[in-house]
């Protein structure tokens, strides 16, 4: 059953306000193409207000309320938040469904692991007390030194549609244990569930500015965010052409940026594999999420010898897999998120037929749904190196297939990438998978399997896949800055100038 889709405001200084210029904008949802409610449309006038109220929210009580107070005052909220999300998990996942189109199931799967990830960074936020004044170990005995680490101060979060709730929370939760004040952007594409998490902030009673919510569009409200002289650093999640223009509006304020960005992740598939396991991970490494993670695994690298068994097989898989309203029991694959990346995704597939490689499997809308933006999973071969589909991120259920013969061939193929954010290797010699996995120029690899994601380890990418990493400590460290303190503690003078009481 869908649900009503709770009409909101903007959420600035703890409370819902609308939008200077009153705006709003409908949502889609993808499945039914309807309208399902609409969402407000914030503008630099919102921005302004919002960086504001985040600054005073730094200061308040000389910042004992939040920014300088224990990481345990801290991790107080983030638990409540938790708990709070924990309980409307399964109306979260039901709305996120209907808001970016992904299997209820993976919805509130997402859901659980947004509250882990804020009980998490509770966890973290205690910790941070015990590793302040941790001692700097000199050459010199009469100075003695001790990094403070102090919250970066208010920072922009901009995220994407394909997880709305979790990329938000990869960054919300380590902003908030490190003593930041926070305003949230999510995309205009989704956004629902993000603005229930300012319900619960609400209800929580989490001090007012520490996180705003503007939802909005990318260069009405985004942009004014990341050029803000009062935003101390951005985090962005999206694709490479957008983090390239937050970065250039970061520039010219000297501000920090930590880009999570696209990817055209390999997957390399041995011959001593088992068939059967190694397709059900080369289908979800590419698949899950409708197609749409930033790490999917969508260059499959087959070893030639069982090259042809394994794409049948995989097909085979494909062709289970329930594609349906993503509301429905067992739905394994919904539609793509908006029209316009329907198309997109349509006219890759056809950009590659008319390259010359072959659509073996799917490439088209399911007989059987009418509506939504829905493409069958995609397998496509006879690629060449120089295709589109090979080179660009089509962010979609869409997966190209080359053969190797040699390891080295199967490297130099996984490497052939601008990007560099993933990749998997699936074998039974796991020295081979150790020496592979080393070889790989990627921020995480997968071994025997694709996508798994834990909140504990590091997340991100090298070359144009982005840089800086999320999660686990070095998520909370992108929110800290260190500052060293140093102390004179001899009791002798200096003694490098003449000292005038000697004359
Ligand atoms: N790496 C990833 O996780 C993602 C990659 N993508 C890729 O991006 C393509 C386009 O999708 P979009 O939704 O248009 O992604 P996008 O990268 O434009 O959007 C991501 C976020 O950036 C904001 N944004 C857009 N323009 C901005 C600007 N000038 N300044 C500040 N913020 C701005 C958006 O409103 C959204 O919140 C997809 O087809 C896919 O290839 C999209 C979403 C996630
Ligand atoms: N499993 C989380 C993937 C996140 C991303 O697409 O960035
Ligand atoms: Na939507």
């Amino acid at each position: 059953m869908a649900l009503q889709v709770p009409s909101r405001q903007l959420f600035i200084d703890g409370e819902w306000r609308e939008p200077v210029l009153k705006n709003r904008f409908p949502i889609v949802n993808p499945a039914t193409e309807q309208i399902i409610g609409d969402i407000p449309a914030a503008t630099s006038e919102d921005v302004d207000l919002a960086v504001a109220a985040a600054r005073r929210a730094l200061s308040r009580n000389k910042g004992k309320d939040w920014a300088s107070a224990s990481g345990a005052v801290r991790a107080k909220y983030l638990r409540a938040i938790a708990a709070k999300i924990t309980e409307r998990k399964t109306e979260l996942g039901k709305l996120e469904a209907m808001d970016c189109g992904k299997p209820l199931d993976e919805a509130v799967w997402d859901i659980e692991d947004v509250a882990g990830c804020f009980e998490y960074y509770a966890d973290l936020a205690e910790g941070l007390d015990a590793k302040q004044k941790a001692p700097v170990s000199l050459p010199m005995e009469t100075f003695k030194s001790y990094v403070l680490k102090e919250p970066i101060g208010v920072v922009g979060l901009i995220t994407p549609w394909n997880y709305p709730l979790l990329m938000a929370t990869w960054k919300v939760a380590p902003a908030l244990a490190a003593g930041c004040a926070a305003i949230l952007k999510p995309s205009e594409l989704a956004s629902i569930t993000c603005l229930e998490l300012a319900e619960v902030c609400r209800e929580v009673g989490l001090p007012p500015g520490v996180l705003n919510i503007l939802t909005g569009l990318g260069p009405e409200a985004g942009a004014p965010l990341a050029s803000h002289p009062n935003v101390d650093k951005i985090a962005f999640t999206g694709s490479t052409t957008t983090g390239s223009k937050i970065m250039t509006a970061a520039a010219q304020m000297v501000k920090p940026v930590s880009l999570e960005l696209g990817g055209k992740s390999p997957i390399i598939v041995f011959e001593d594999v088992d068939l059967d396991k190694a397709a059900e991970w080369t289908a979800f490494g590419c698949f899950w999420t409708n197609g749409q993670i930033c790490s999917a695994t969508s260059r499959l690298i087959v070893h030639e010898k069982i090259a042809k068994e394994f794409v049948d097989r995989l097909v085979k898989w494909t062709k289970n897999i329930k594609i349906s309203d993503p509301l429905e029991e067992g739905c394994r694959l919904g539609p793509v998120v908006s029209g316009g990346q329907y198309e997109k995704v349509l006219k890759f597939i056809s950009t590659a037929k008319s390259e010359g490689a072959t659509i073996l499997s799917g490439g088209v809308r399911p007989e059987h749904l009418k509506k939504g933006f829905f493409v069958e999973p995609t397998i496509i071969t006879d690629v060449t190196t120089s295709m589109q589909i090979w080179r660009e991120e089509v962010f979609g259920p869409v997966l190209c297939v080359k053969t190797f013969s040699t390891e080295e061939e199967a490297l130099e193929l996984a490497n052939d990438t601008h990007y560099g954010l993933g990749a998997a290797v699936i074998s039974n010699d796991l020295e081979r998978c150790d020496r592979v996995s080393k070889e790989l120029q990627a921020g995480i690899v997968w071994i025997n399997c694709s996508q798994p994601c834990f909140c504990q380890a590091p997340w991100g990418g090298n070359k144009r896949s982005g840089f800086g990493r999320e999660l686990g400590e070095w998520g909370l460290e992108n929110y800290l800055s260190v500052k060293q303190v140093t102390q004179y503690i001899s009791d002798e003078p200096w003694g490098w100038y003449s000292s005038p009481s000697k004359l």
